[in-house]
């Protein structure tokens, strides 16, 4: 683990180099899985790393709270040359979604944990670039030059595109329990304990074969270009991975952009959405609690006047676009702070909502639902960890939630649920589901 912020100047030495090639992802056939990933197809973002020059854990929230303030303040490394202005991160990591839970499987993600890879290649423009980081001290710029001509002479010029191939996948979720526990939020609601909370359940998946995590990935960003797909890789070998649609907070200097994203339908359904109650309301809950948490910590904070549709492959969302300027001081470690957990994936009250799931959830969220991306000197995007699976070898523990608020049906939740599922099934090779 890497002490930060240390006042006698770097900590890291970093080189940089373009290269004649087109995807990030392409580097695998090379170098290996990445041990951090993340692709926003639509905005034309993507990056990978490798390897691992520093990483930073943190054992609580207080503790995370202080290290992404520390990394979104520190300029900690020497450029060769010119540094550069759009490379994402250089720290990539997450966090736990809260303190509760003991599903061992989770120990070696930590509570938080970020890294600095080795090796980033990331887009810019119509090309990609490649950066390799050093621990500061002798020989450090010539490690810095070897990992930059190494990777320059190797990486793979074409893109990686998914491939076919669909396995048997097994499949195991209590039906019963879920709906079980949804009845009992409702009742709850109904007795006036609380007004929305958001229950998720776990699938475990088996195949016959170890998961190509590479594969999954190719198929998550093919088939959810609105969404970031995203991976990272725990010291146990374990790795966290998913396509989210759900943007907590993205911070370029003192601009803010987030979102509320909450209220589902079947994309063929999608246009009954603006007109139910139930999933208006669950939505300006959301609204309201993300601009009531902003307002201290912003000026110009503006949302747009009424929720749009996004379309997903298989799922319809509403979509409320927040944005606002940050007051002096402020960064991505207090909107974590303020923002992290938002109705859409906890509930209101805030604090009732999270202490009933802690008490019938029966669930440990681990990662699923945290904050999870990128982070650096005065920059970072930040996106709530859905539709997302832990995987390691064979299995694949996958997470779903659902918004429940007054006249939700266990029914129709446990389809909800089961449709938000689709996309990490497929891209776990299950063609047929
Ligand atoms: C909790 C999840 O979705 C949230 C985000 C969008 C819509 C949601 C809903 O309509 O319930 C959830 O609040 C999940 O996908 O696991």
């Amino acid at each position: 683990m890497t002490t930060l912020g240390r006042a006698d100047g770097g900590h890291w030495v970093a080189g940089r180099m373009s290269l004649s090639a087109v995807d990030p992802l392409a580097g695998a056939e090379v170098l290996g899985e990445p041990s951090v990933y993340w692709e926003r197809p639509l905005a034309h973002e993507a990056m990978a790393g490798w390897g691992e020059a520093a990483s930073v854990e943190a054992e609580s929230i207080a503790r995370a709270q202080e290290v992404l303030k520390e990394l979104s303040a520190l300029d900690s490394v020497r450029w060769l040359g010119e540094a550069p202005s759009a490379l994402p991160g250089p720290w990539f990591g997450g966090m736990r979604f809260s303190a509760a839970g003991r599903d061992a499987g989770w120990g070696a993600f930590g509570f938080g944990r970020w890294t600095l890879p080795e090796v980033v290649v990331w887009r810019e423009g119509s090309g990609l670039e490649v950066a390799a980081f050093a621990p500061e001290g002798p020989g450090a710029e010539d490690v810095v030059r070897s990992l930059l001509a190494r990777v320059g002479v190797a990486f793979p010029a074409g893109f990686r595109h998914a491939r076919n191939g669909s396995q048997a996948l097994r499949l195991v979720s209590s039906r019963p329990d879920f709906e079980g526990r949804v009845e009992r939020a409702v009742e709850t609601i109904n007795s006036g304990g609380l007004q929305k909370v958001v229950l998720a359940r776990a699938v475990e998946v088996e195949s016959e074969h170890s998961f190509d995590r590479v594969e999954v990935l190719a198929r998550l960003r093919e088939q959810n270009p609105r969404c970031a797909t995203f991976l990272f890789r725990a010291p146990d070998g374990a790795a966290f991975l998913g396509a989210t649609p759900e943007t907590l907070c993205r911070v370029e200097g003192r601009r803010l952009e987030t979102e509320a994203l909450a209220g589902s339908a079947p994309p063929a359904q999608a246009g009954t959405l603006e007109a139910s109650d139930k999933d208006r309301r669950e939505h300006e809950a959301v609204v309201r609690y993300i601009l009531r948490a902003l307002k201290p910590l912003t000026e110009q904070l503006e949302a747009d006047a009424e929720p749009a549709l996004l379309t997903l492959k298989n799922v319809a969302h509403l979509r409320t676009g927040i944005r606002a300027e940050l007051r002096e001081g402020v960064g991505v470690s207090e909107l974590v702070a303020a923002l992290h957990p938002t109705p859409a994936v906890g509930g209101t009250p805030r604090e009732r909502a999270l202490e009933f799931l802690v008490e019938h959830e029966a669930l440990d969220r681990g990662w699923y639902a945290g904050p999870v991306g990128w982070v650096g000197p005065g920059r970072a995007h930040q996106m709530v960890a859905l539709r997302s699976a832990r995987i390691k070898g064979s299995q694949a523990r996958l997470f779903v939630g659902a918004g429940i608020v007054a006249g939700s049906s266990a029914e129709a939740e446990w389809r909800e649920t089961e449709m938000k599922s689709l996309a990490m099934l497929r891209a776990l090779g299950g063609g047929h589901v």
